[in-house]
């Protein structure tokens, strides 16, 4: 086995400007001294402490700087990589092949159409030797990025899979842990030198640290006489393709949407797929055998799950990317044409539930579009079979927020997308957040889909919507507060799409109305869980309501009964709430309009 020890050569990632993705570790006045260990501000520890809550959240960036950012005075993570890529192109030419190429599995733990792994694959086959693959575990991004624990153990049983798989190609899969995540670049050059491998492919990751991380790694290996080449591969049209007519980034889905719509049928390639790399010769097993004996590790520590939940999250979400095809294609068979008519209802099962797949990169988004698209008659993207277009203009939506995310970095930094909106005073109050997080609000379609989320790390999309306005706007919490939450929580996390997803319905995001929505919980209640059942479901206590009760048992005749089964009253007054979120959003943001 080659030596686990990594250099300690220290790589200072962000000391640049100070902004990293990882502030959204809130930063308390008397917190502990070490920002991985800080109690989250809502927790018993926390109270204990006696931390007091600042007014606004922790560590959010200044509007002066966003505005920078949005000014182009400080150059985007992405300009910064792209620009270190042309700068050294000449160079990482002239890198010839040695005994070895490296692929970085990251997130997009698969074989087939993987197009980072095929073209280091095709290296690799052109030259006559071995491709190498290598995943390192890092439990200081998993804190940072505030990865929840039933995806880590996804992401780890994953790897088993991967592992094999690969492994009946003759190819290794390496698997590290790296405790100080500033140490990955040296520890990548470190083992690309130890098994004399000249070129490094990975695929890209659109989020803050990651971007600088690459453009840092990609300058080191050039100095080291390396190359590394990094990929667009987890959105279907790479971040910054996409225009208006005046040479600007959309920042409205729609006509966003038209645009991708068009680019896709003019570059019909975007949806071809990528082969699972080529066998490696006969003798790689020989030659780089140790890499075939490492285990894959057991979860970190701080992220082990109890066995109880390992084995209810293990029967939801098998893992790897087979079980990723196949949900894919009993979709496809089963549900897609109804999908535009019965998305919205959280009690059919009429989504794809594939997010967890697209999230860990089980499944590309090139095969989901291309999938969905086969089936459809037209062959067309926005014509044919309703359901199919209205599935696919959803899975636009995840490159939409990552187009966002590219263009916009400063949301990575807890800051609204529109940053005069950092002015709106929120609410800390703990117990009213305690009660949102168990599921004890009193309103039984948030109380479910809050009990939902717990107990399968997922939650269907229209209540997502509705236990985020209800958090931002009847609570008038800090969304922040429930976007990290959410991120610690869900199986499927993934920061684009969960921020997107907040700022829509906090209204403080990209697409957010131009009027300040609040959902009224008792009518979506009714109109999207007409039955009940949802409810029926995930609050237990509510089993036996019968009628129109179940979506407000107070005030609704079922007082009695609720009480005895102990469900808690309403916290909040939605009415009330709403003409106090109102006057919150209007002093805020210095707007009239409601
Ligand atoms: C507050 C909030 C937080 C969210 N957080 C996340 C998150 O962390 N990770 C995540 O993948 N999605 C997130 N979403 C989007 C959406 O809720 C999930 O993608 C969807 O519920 C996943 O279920 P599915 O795979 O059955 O979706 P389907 O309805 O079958 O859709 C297919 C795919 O399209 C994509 N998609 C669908 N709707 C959206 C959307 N609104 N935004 C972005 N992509 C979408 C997903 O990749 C999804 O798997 C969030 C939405 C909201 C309102």
């Amino acid at each position: 086995m080659p030596s686990k020890t990594v250099s300690k050569r220290k790589t200072e990632l962000n000391s640049d400007d100070g902004d990293t993705h990882d502030t959204k570790k809130p930063r308390l006045e008397n917190a502990t001294s070490d920002p991985l260990r800080e109690p989250h501000p809502f927790s018993a520890e926390a109270e204990e402490n006696g931390i007091v809550l600042r007014k606004y959240y922790p560590h959010e960036m200044s509007n002066a700087r966003a505005q920078a950012y949005n000014d182009g005075e400080i150059p985007r993570p992405m300009e910064r990589l792209t620009a270190i890529l042309e700068e050294t192109s000449a160079a990482r030419k002239k890198v010839k092949v040695k005994d070895a190429v490296v692929h970085w599995f990251k997130m997009d733990l698969r074989i087939t159409d993987n197009r980072g792994l095929w073209e280091a694959s095709e290296k690799a086959r052109e030259a006559g030797v071995p491709l190498i693959c290598i995943y390192l575990v890092s439990p200081q991004d998993f804190e940072a990025h505030l990865t929840s624990a039933v995806r880590v153990d996804f992401t780890i049983r994953t790897l088993r899979i991967l592992k094999e798989d690969l492994a009946a190609l003759d190819i290794p899969l390496y698997v590290e842990t790296v405790e100080k995540r500033k140490e990955i670049p040296d520890r990548i050059i470190e083992f690309m030198e130890e098994w004399g491998a000249s070129h490094l492919f990975t695929n890209m990751e659109y989020e803050v640290d990651e971007l600088r991380r690459e453009a840092k790694l990609v300058k080191m290996c050039t100095d080291h006489g390396l190359a590394m080449e990094v990929f667009h591969d987890t959105c279907v049209v790479p971040p910054g393709a996409l225009t208006t007519g005046s040479g600007k980034q959309y920042a409205v889905y729609t006509p966003w949407y038209r645009s991708w719509v068009a680019y896709v049928h003019a570059n019909p390639e975007l949806l071809a797929t990528f082969d699972p790399p080529s066998k490696n010769p006969p003798d790689a097993r020989d030659k780089v055998a140790a890499l075939f004996d490492c285990d894959v590790p057991d979860v970190s520590e701080n992220k082990t799950l109890s066995k109880e939940d390992a084995k209810r999250f293990h029967a939801f979400w098998p893992a790897g990317e087979h079980e990723a095809k196949g949900r894919l294609e009993r979709f496809c068979e089963e549900k897609i044409g109804q999908y535009a008519k019965r998305r919205n209802f959280p009690a059919q099962a009429a989504t794809s539930s594939i997010s967890v797949h697209l999230a860990a990169g089980t499944l590309s988004a090139r095969t989901t579009v291309r999938t969905a698209r086969d089936r459809n008659k037209t062959k067309k993207l926005d014509a044919g079979n309703e359901g199919i277009q209205a599935w696919i203009s959803e899975v636009a939506w995840r490159d939409f927020y990552k187009h966002v995310l590219v263009n916009w970095p400063y949301i990575c930094m807890n800051k609204p997308f529109k940053p005069e909106y950092s002015n709106i005073e929120w609410s800390y109050n703990a117990s009213h957040f305690k009660a949102w997080c168990e599921g004890r609000t009193g309103f039984p379609i948030v109380d479910a889909a809050m009990r939902q989320i717990r107990g399968m790390g997922y939650m269907h999309n229209r209540c997502r919507m509705i236990v985020a306005s209800f958090l931002s706007k009847d609570l008038l919490i800090d969304w922040r507060m429930g976007e990290r939450f959410f991120m610690e929580h869900l199986i499927d996390g993934d920061f684009a799409s969960n921020n997107g997803g907040w700022g829509f319905s906090s209204s403080v995001g990209i697409d957010a109305q131009p009027y300040f929505r609040i959902f009224n919980p008792l009518l979506q209640s009714e109109k999207f869980d007409p039955e009940g059942d949802y409810i029926r479901k995930w609050v237990p206590e509510l089993k036996d309501v019968r009628g129109k009760a179940i979506h407000d048992p107070y005030g609704r005749g079922a007082a009695e009964q609720a009480k005895k089964a102990g469900y808690p009253r309403a916290i909040v007054d939605h009415k009330d709430s709403r003409n106090r979120a109102l006057s919150a959003y209007k002093a805020g943001t210095g707007r009239d309009k409601a």
